[in-house]
């Protein structure tokens, strides 16, 4: 279904301090969404990560005054009911599982609602379905990078990558080549459903986007 076209009055801002996850945003979205970024002091909010994605992309909107798409990641550990934890407390336990969840919030303006996407895990098949029965028509679909938790491999320049290998693999993300890491990671997972959403909603801009910084 063709959406009206909405004319933004300027290219997308991602807002992030994190200059490894601005360089895999950039590889993994290439042309297909043209933005630029810029770093704020927001405040590090608390609840539920859709939730504080939500409030964030709010608040950056707000200080941007145009459309901005923000990003949280979380390596969350099964054995810690899918809290996101210290690698040296999950040491005291036998199941190493964890999964990656990335949530990215857009908003195309100050006084529009956020939509969110997600790339994670589900723990538990009938909680997939469920979402995804009730979501998909709002565009939210949850995805899985499932892996678990080793012994740091790998250059440590980017988090805890050294630490999670995805299943299937024989390499952590930090092993990988980025090319490979940018083909499967949760982060790619949920900048595909960002990709489809500016596919299906065809936005147009006013002035024309540079993708620079
Ligand atoms: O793919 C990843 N591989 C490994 N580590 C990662 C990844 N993605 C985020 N991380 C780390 C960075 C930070 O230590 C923590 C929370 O991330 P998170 O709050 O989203 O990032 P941040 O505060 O550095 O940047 P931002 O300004 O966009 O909020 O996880
Ligand atoms: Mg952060």
């Amino acid at each position: 279904m063709a959406a009206a076209r909405v004319v933004l009055p300027q290219p997308v801002t991602f807002v992030t301090g994190n200059a490894k996850k601005l360089e895999e945003v950039r590889a993994i979205l290439g042309q297909s969404v043209p933005f630029r970024s810029i770093k704020l002091d927001l405040p590090e909010l608390q609840g539920e990560p859709e939730d504080i994605s939500k409030e964030k992309a709010r608040l950056a909107a707000k200080e941007v005054n145009g459309p901005v798409l923000v990003e949280d990641t979380c390596l969350c550990f099964n054995a810690l009911e899918g809290l996101p934890g210290l690698n040296n407390l999950l040491m005291a336990y036998e199941d190493k599982s964890a999964y990656a969840l990335c949530v990215f919030s857009l908003t195309i303006g100050p006084n529009e609602e956020p939509i969110t996407f997600l790339g994670k895990t589900p723990r538990h098949e009938e909680e997939f379905a469920y979402i995804n029965s009730r979501f998909d028509d709002i565009l939210r679909s949850w995805k899985e990078v499932k892996g678990k938790i080793v012994s740091p491999r790998g250059p440590n320049d980017f988090g805890w990558d050294p630490i999670f290998e995805p299943d299937g693999y024989d390499q952590t993300y930090a092993e990988m080549h980025k090319e490979e890491k940018n083909k499967i990671s949760h982060r790619y997972k949920a900048l595909a459903l960002v990709k489809s959403h500016f596919a299906d909603a065809g936005y147009t801009f006013q002035t024309s986007p540079s993708n620079r910084e």
